[in-house]
């Protein structure tokens, strides 16, 4: 992955602008947080990162996850790829999922606590398990750059550090929204504050405190 940057970014509902214009680059290797209160913008900036990278490789996790309630866990994980197979190998898999992806996709879902919920329909799950077969799909999707929106907003404790080290093991270039501002400052190396659809701060995390980032609340 290249540096990739964007350039006096704007986005608009109808006529009204919410976010930029923005400028900002990101080199291979960063984590950056996005933070701010809600409506500030980070959803936005996350779609607009999108928009221009995914032909890059970036690879998303949305806010409401996007997963097929009537499928299994299995099978949702097994989305995050269904453009790297034929789409016979994919209608087989619905019926007959082979060994090797069953035993692929199993150990991700051991690390993140889902081992017994394989054949689980995803919407027979709690909150924090859907969030976690949604980060499951997102790494095995893979790609050059993670964008993830409060990818573990419906966890707690071990379970949020669990699915975040997983996340950002899978990939070493990511932009993350965080409500959790300890979790943001720990995980990444860079955060960025949004205020009104503008940057306010953009600092290497080991500068910031959680006091500093007050003022954006
Ligand atoms: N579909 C939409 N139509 C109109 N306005 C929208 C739409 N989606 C978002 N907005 C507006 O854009 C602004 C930014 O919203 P955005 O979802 O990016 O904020 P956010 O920082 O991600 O908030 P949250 O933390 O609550 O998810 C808000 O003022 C919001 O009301």
């Amino acid at each position: 992955m290249t540096v990739l940057a964007l350039r006096d970014a704007v986005a608009t509902y109808g006529e009204v602008r919410v976010l930029g214009p923005l400028s900002l680059t990101l080199a291979p290797g960063e984590r950056v947080a996005l933070v701010g209160r809600s409506g500030a913008g980070k959803s936005t900036l996350l779609s607009v990162m999108y928009d221009r990278w995914r032909d890059q490789g970036a690879a998303l996790m949305p806010q409401d996850l996007g997963l097929v309630t009537t499928l299994s866990v299995f099978h949702n994980v097994y989305m995050g790829r269904l453009d790297r197979h034929p789409w016979w190998r994919n209608l087989l898999t619905l019926v007959r999922p082979r060994p090797a992806d069953v035993a692929e996709i199993d150990t991700l879902l051991g690390r993140l606590g889902l081992a017994d919920k394989r054949w689980t329909p995803c919407g027979e799950l709690s909150g924090g398990q859907r969030q976690r077969v949604a980060a499951a799909r997102v790494i095995h999707q893979g790609g050059g750059m993670l964008l993830a929106d409060e990818p573990v907003s419906a966890l707690d404790g071990p379970l949020s550090e669990v699915t975040l080290t997983a996340l950002t093991d899978a990939y070493p270039t990511a932009v993350l929204a965080m409500h959790d501002v300890d979790l943001a400052l720990r995980y990444c190396t860079r955060v960025i504050g949004i205020q009104d659809g503008a940057i306010a701060i953009d600092q290497p995390s080991q500068r910031l405190s959680a006091t500093d980032l007050l003022p954006l609340y």
